[in-house]
This record gives structure tokens, C-alpha cells and sequence, in this order.
């Protein structure tokens, strides 16, 4: 399932993302501010354990996660997305995948994995800004599936159709969230409009 957020808040911060102009800092406190925004979406099908509890006034039953939430920055700019979402989720662990594209190929090469021990119970998020031509978002669903992963999302900020396409057909279980689908891949890979390079935009690496 593919769900495109459809928000004025999520509209507004993403244009400010978009602007060749917007330097490393506000880049990166509206990347922040759209992953929490999106996160009140994700998590509303997680499942809940009922327990009694005791109010100043009476018994009653409040709810509880009964899964832990894993989130999984695919490195680098997946890291810009974490933060947003763990002030939300708190408790979330947090798991690191490696992953950069040959700018050739295009191909994604692993470099580094990292996963807490419950993959196989977790609810677990992958997140990465850019879903370009799905490469990288299906090499990580792959190893997270590899540690036992059942119940997996990937969220992204921008996506290209080409992408999303390759997704689904790798991994019809996994749902898929986007601030906004855009139009096409270029003739490097680039989604176009975009936003451009977003680990470089985060991290002010150009
Ligand atoms: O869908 P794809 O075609 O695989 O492209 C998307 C990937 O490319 C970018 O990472 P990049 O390789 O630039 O690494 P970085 O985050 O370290 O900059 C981006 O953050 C995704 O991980
Ligand atoms: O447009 C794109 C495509 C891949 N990676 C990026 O950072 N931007
Ligand atoms: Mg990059």
C-alpha cells in the first residue's frame, strides 16, 4: 500500500526543502519536523495490549505498544529522519544500514548494518528521504527481512513513480508512506523536481 501525505504543514515544510536557496540548518529542522508529522500516520495501525490500570478517581484499562518499534535510518540521510520520529517514539531502538549508490550504476552497495536483537517481534521503519529508483529501499528491506523482520515500513519524503514500481513488486508486504510522489527520475537517477542530493543538503557535504 502506498500512502502519499496529502497535509498543508507537510506541503509547506517540504517547499522550504525544495529551495535551492534553504541552507544545512533549516534543511534539516523541516526534515525533522515532516518526519514527525508523518509518524502520527505510520504508527496508527500498531497494535495496542489492553492493561488495567488505576486513576486518582478508579480502575480502568489503558493501552500499551505491544510491539517495540525498530527505526532504520538507511546511512547516511536516513539519519536526518530519525530524530523527528524518536521524539515522538522515545522507546524506538534504533538500527543502522550502510547504504550508498554507485553514481554510475546506480547500483546500491551495503557498508555497515547494525540491528538490535528483536527484529523478528518489532515494528519495524525504515527511513531514508529519497526513494529514487527503489534500489537502496529494496536492498534494506532485504536485510532487515534477513534478521527476521515481519511487519516493516518504509517512509520516505520524495519518491519517483519508477521507484515506488520497483517496491512494490520486490516487497508487496511492506507499506510504503511519501510526503510526495514526484514526477520522474532524470537521466542520473536524480528525482525530479527533488530536492536535490540529500545527504550532501543535511550534512553540508557540497
Ligand atoms: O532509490 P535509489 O536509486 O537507490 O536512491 C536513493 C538513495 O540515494 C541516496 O543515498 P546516497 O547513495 O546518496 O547516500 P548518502 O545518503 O550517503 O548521501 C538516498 O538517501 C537513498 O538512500
Ligand atoms: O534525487 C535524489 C536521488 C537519490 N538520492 C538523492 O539524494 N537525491
Ligand atoms: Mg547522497
Amino acid at each position: 500500500m502506498l500512502t502519499v501525505f496529502d497535509h498543508p504543514l507537510i506541503k509547506h515544510k517540504l517547499t522550504i526543502m525544495r529551495k535551492k536557496e534553504t541552507g544545512t540548518k533549516d534543511f534539516r529542522q523541516n526534515l525533522d519536523e515532516i518526519g514527525g508529522l508523518m509518524v502520527y500516520e505510520v504508527t496508527r495501525d500498531l497494535p495496542l495490549n489492553e492493561i488495567p490500570i488505576e486513576t486518582p478517581l478508579c480502575q480502568t484499562i489503558g493501552y500499551e505498544m505491544a510491539k517495540d518499534v525498530v527505526i532504520v535510518p538507511i546511512l547516511r540521510a536516513g539519519l536526518g529522519v530519525v530524530n523527528g520520529i524518536q521524539n515522538l517514539i522515545p522507546t524506538a531502538r534504533i538500527a543502522h544500514i550502510g547504504m550508498y549508490r554507485d553514481e554510475e550504476t546506480l547500483e546500491p552497495h551495503p557498508y555497515f548494518e547494525k540491528y538490535p536483537s528483536n527484529m523478528d517481534e518489532a515494528a519495524v521503519i525504515i527511513v531514508d528521504p529519497m526513494l529514487a529508483t527503489g534500489g537502496s529501499s529494496v536492498a534494506a528491506i532485504d536485510m532487515v527481512k534477513k534478521q527476521g523482520a515481519t511487519s516493516i515500513k518504509l517512509v520516505c519524503l520524495v519518491g519517483a513513480p519508477e521507484g515506488v514500481k520497483v517496491v512494490e513488486e520486490a516487497h508487496p508486504d511492506v507499506d510504503i508512506y511519501l510526503a510526495s510522489l514526484d514526477d520522474h527520475l532524470n537521466e542520473k537517477g536524480y528525482i525530479v523536481p527533488g530536492l536535490g542530493d540529500a545527504g550532501d543538503r543535511i550534512f553540508g557535504t557540497k
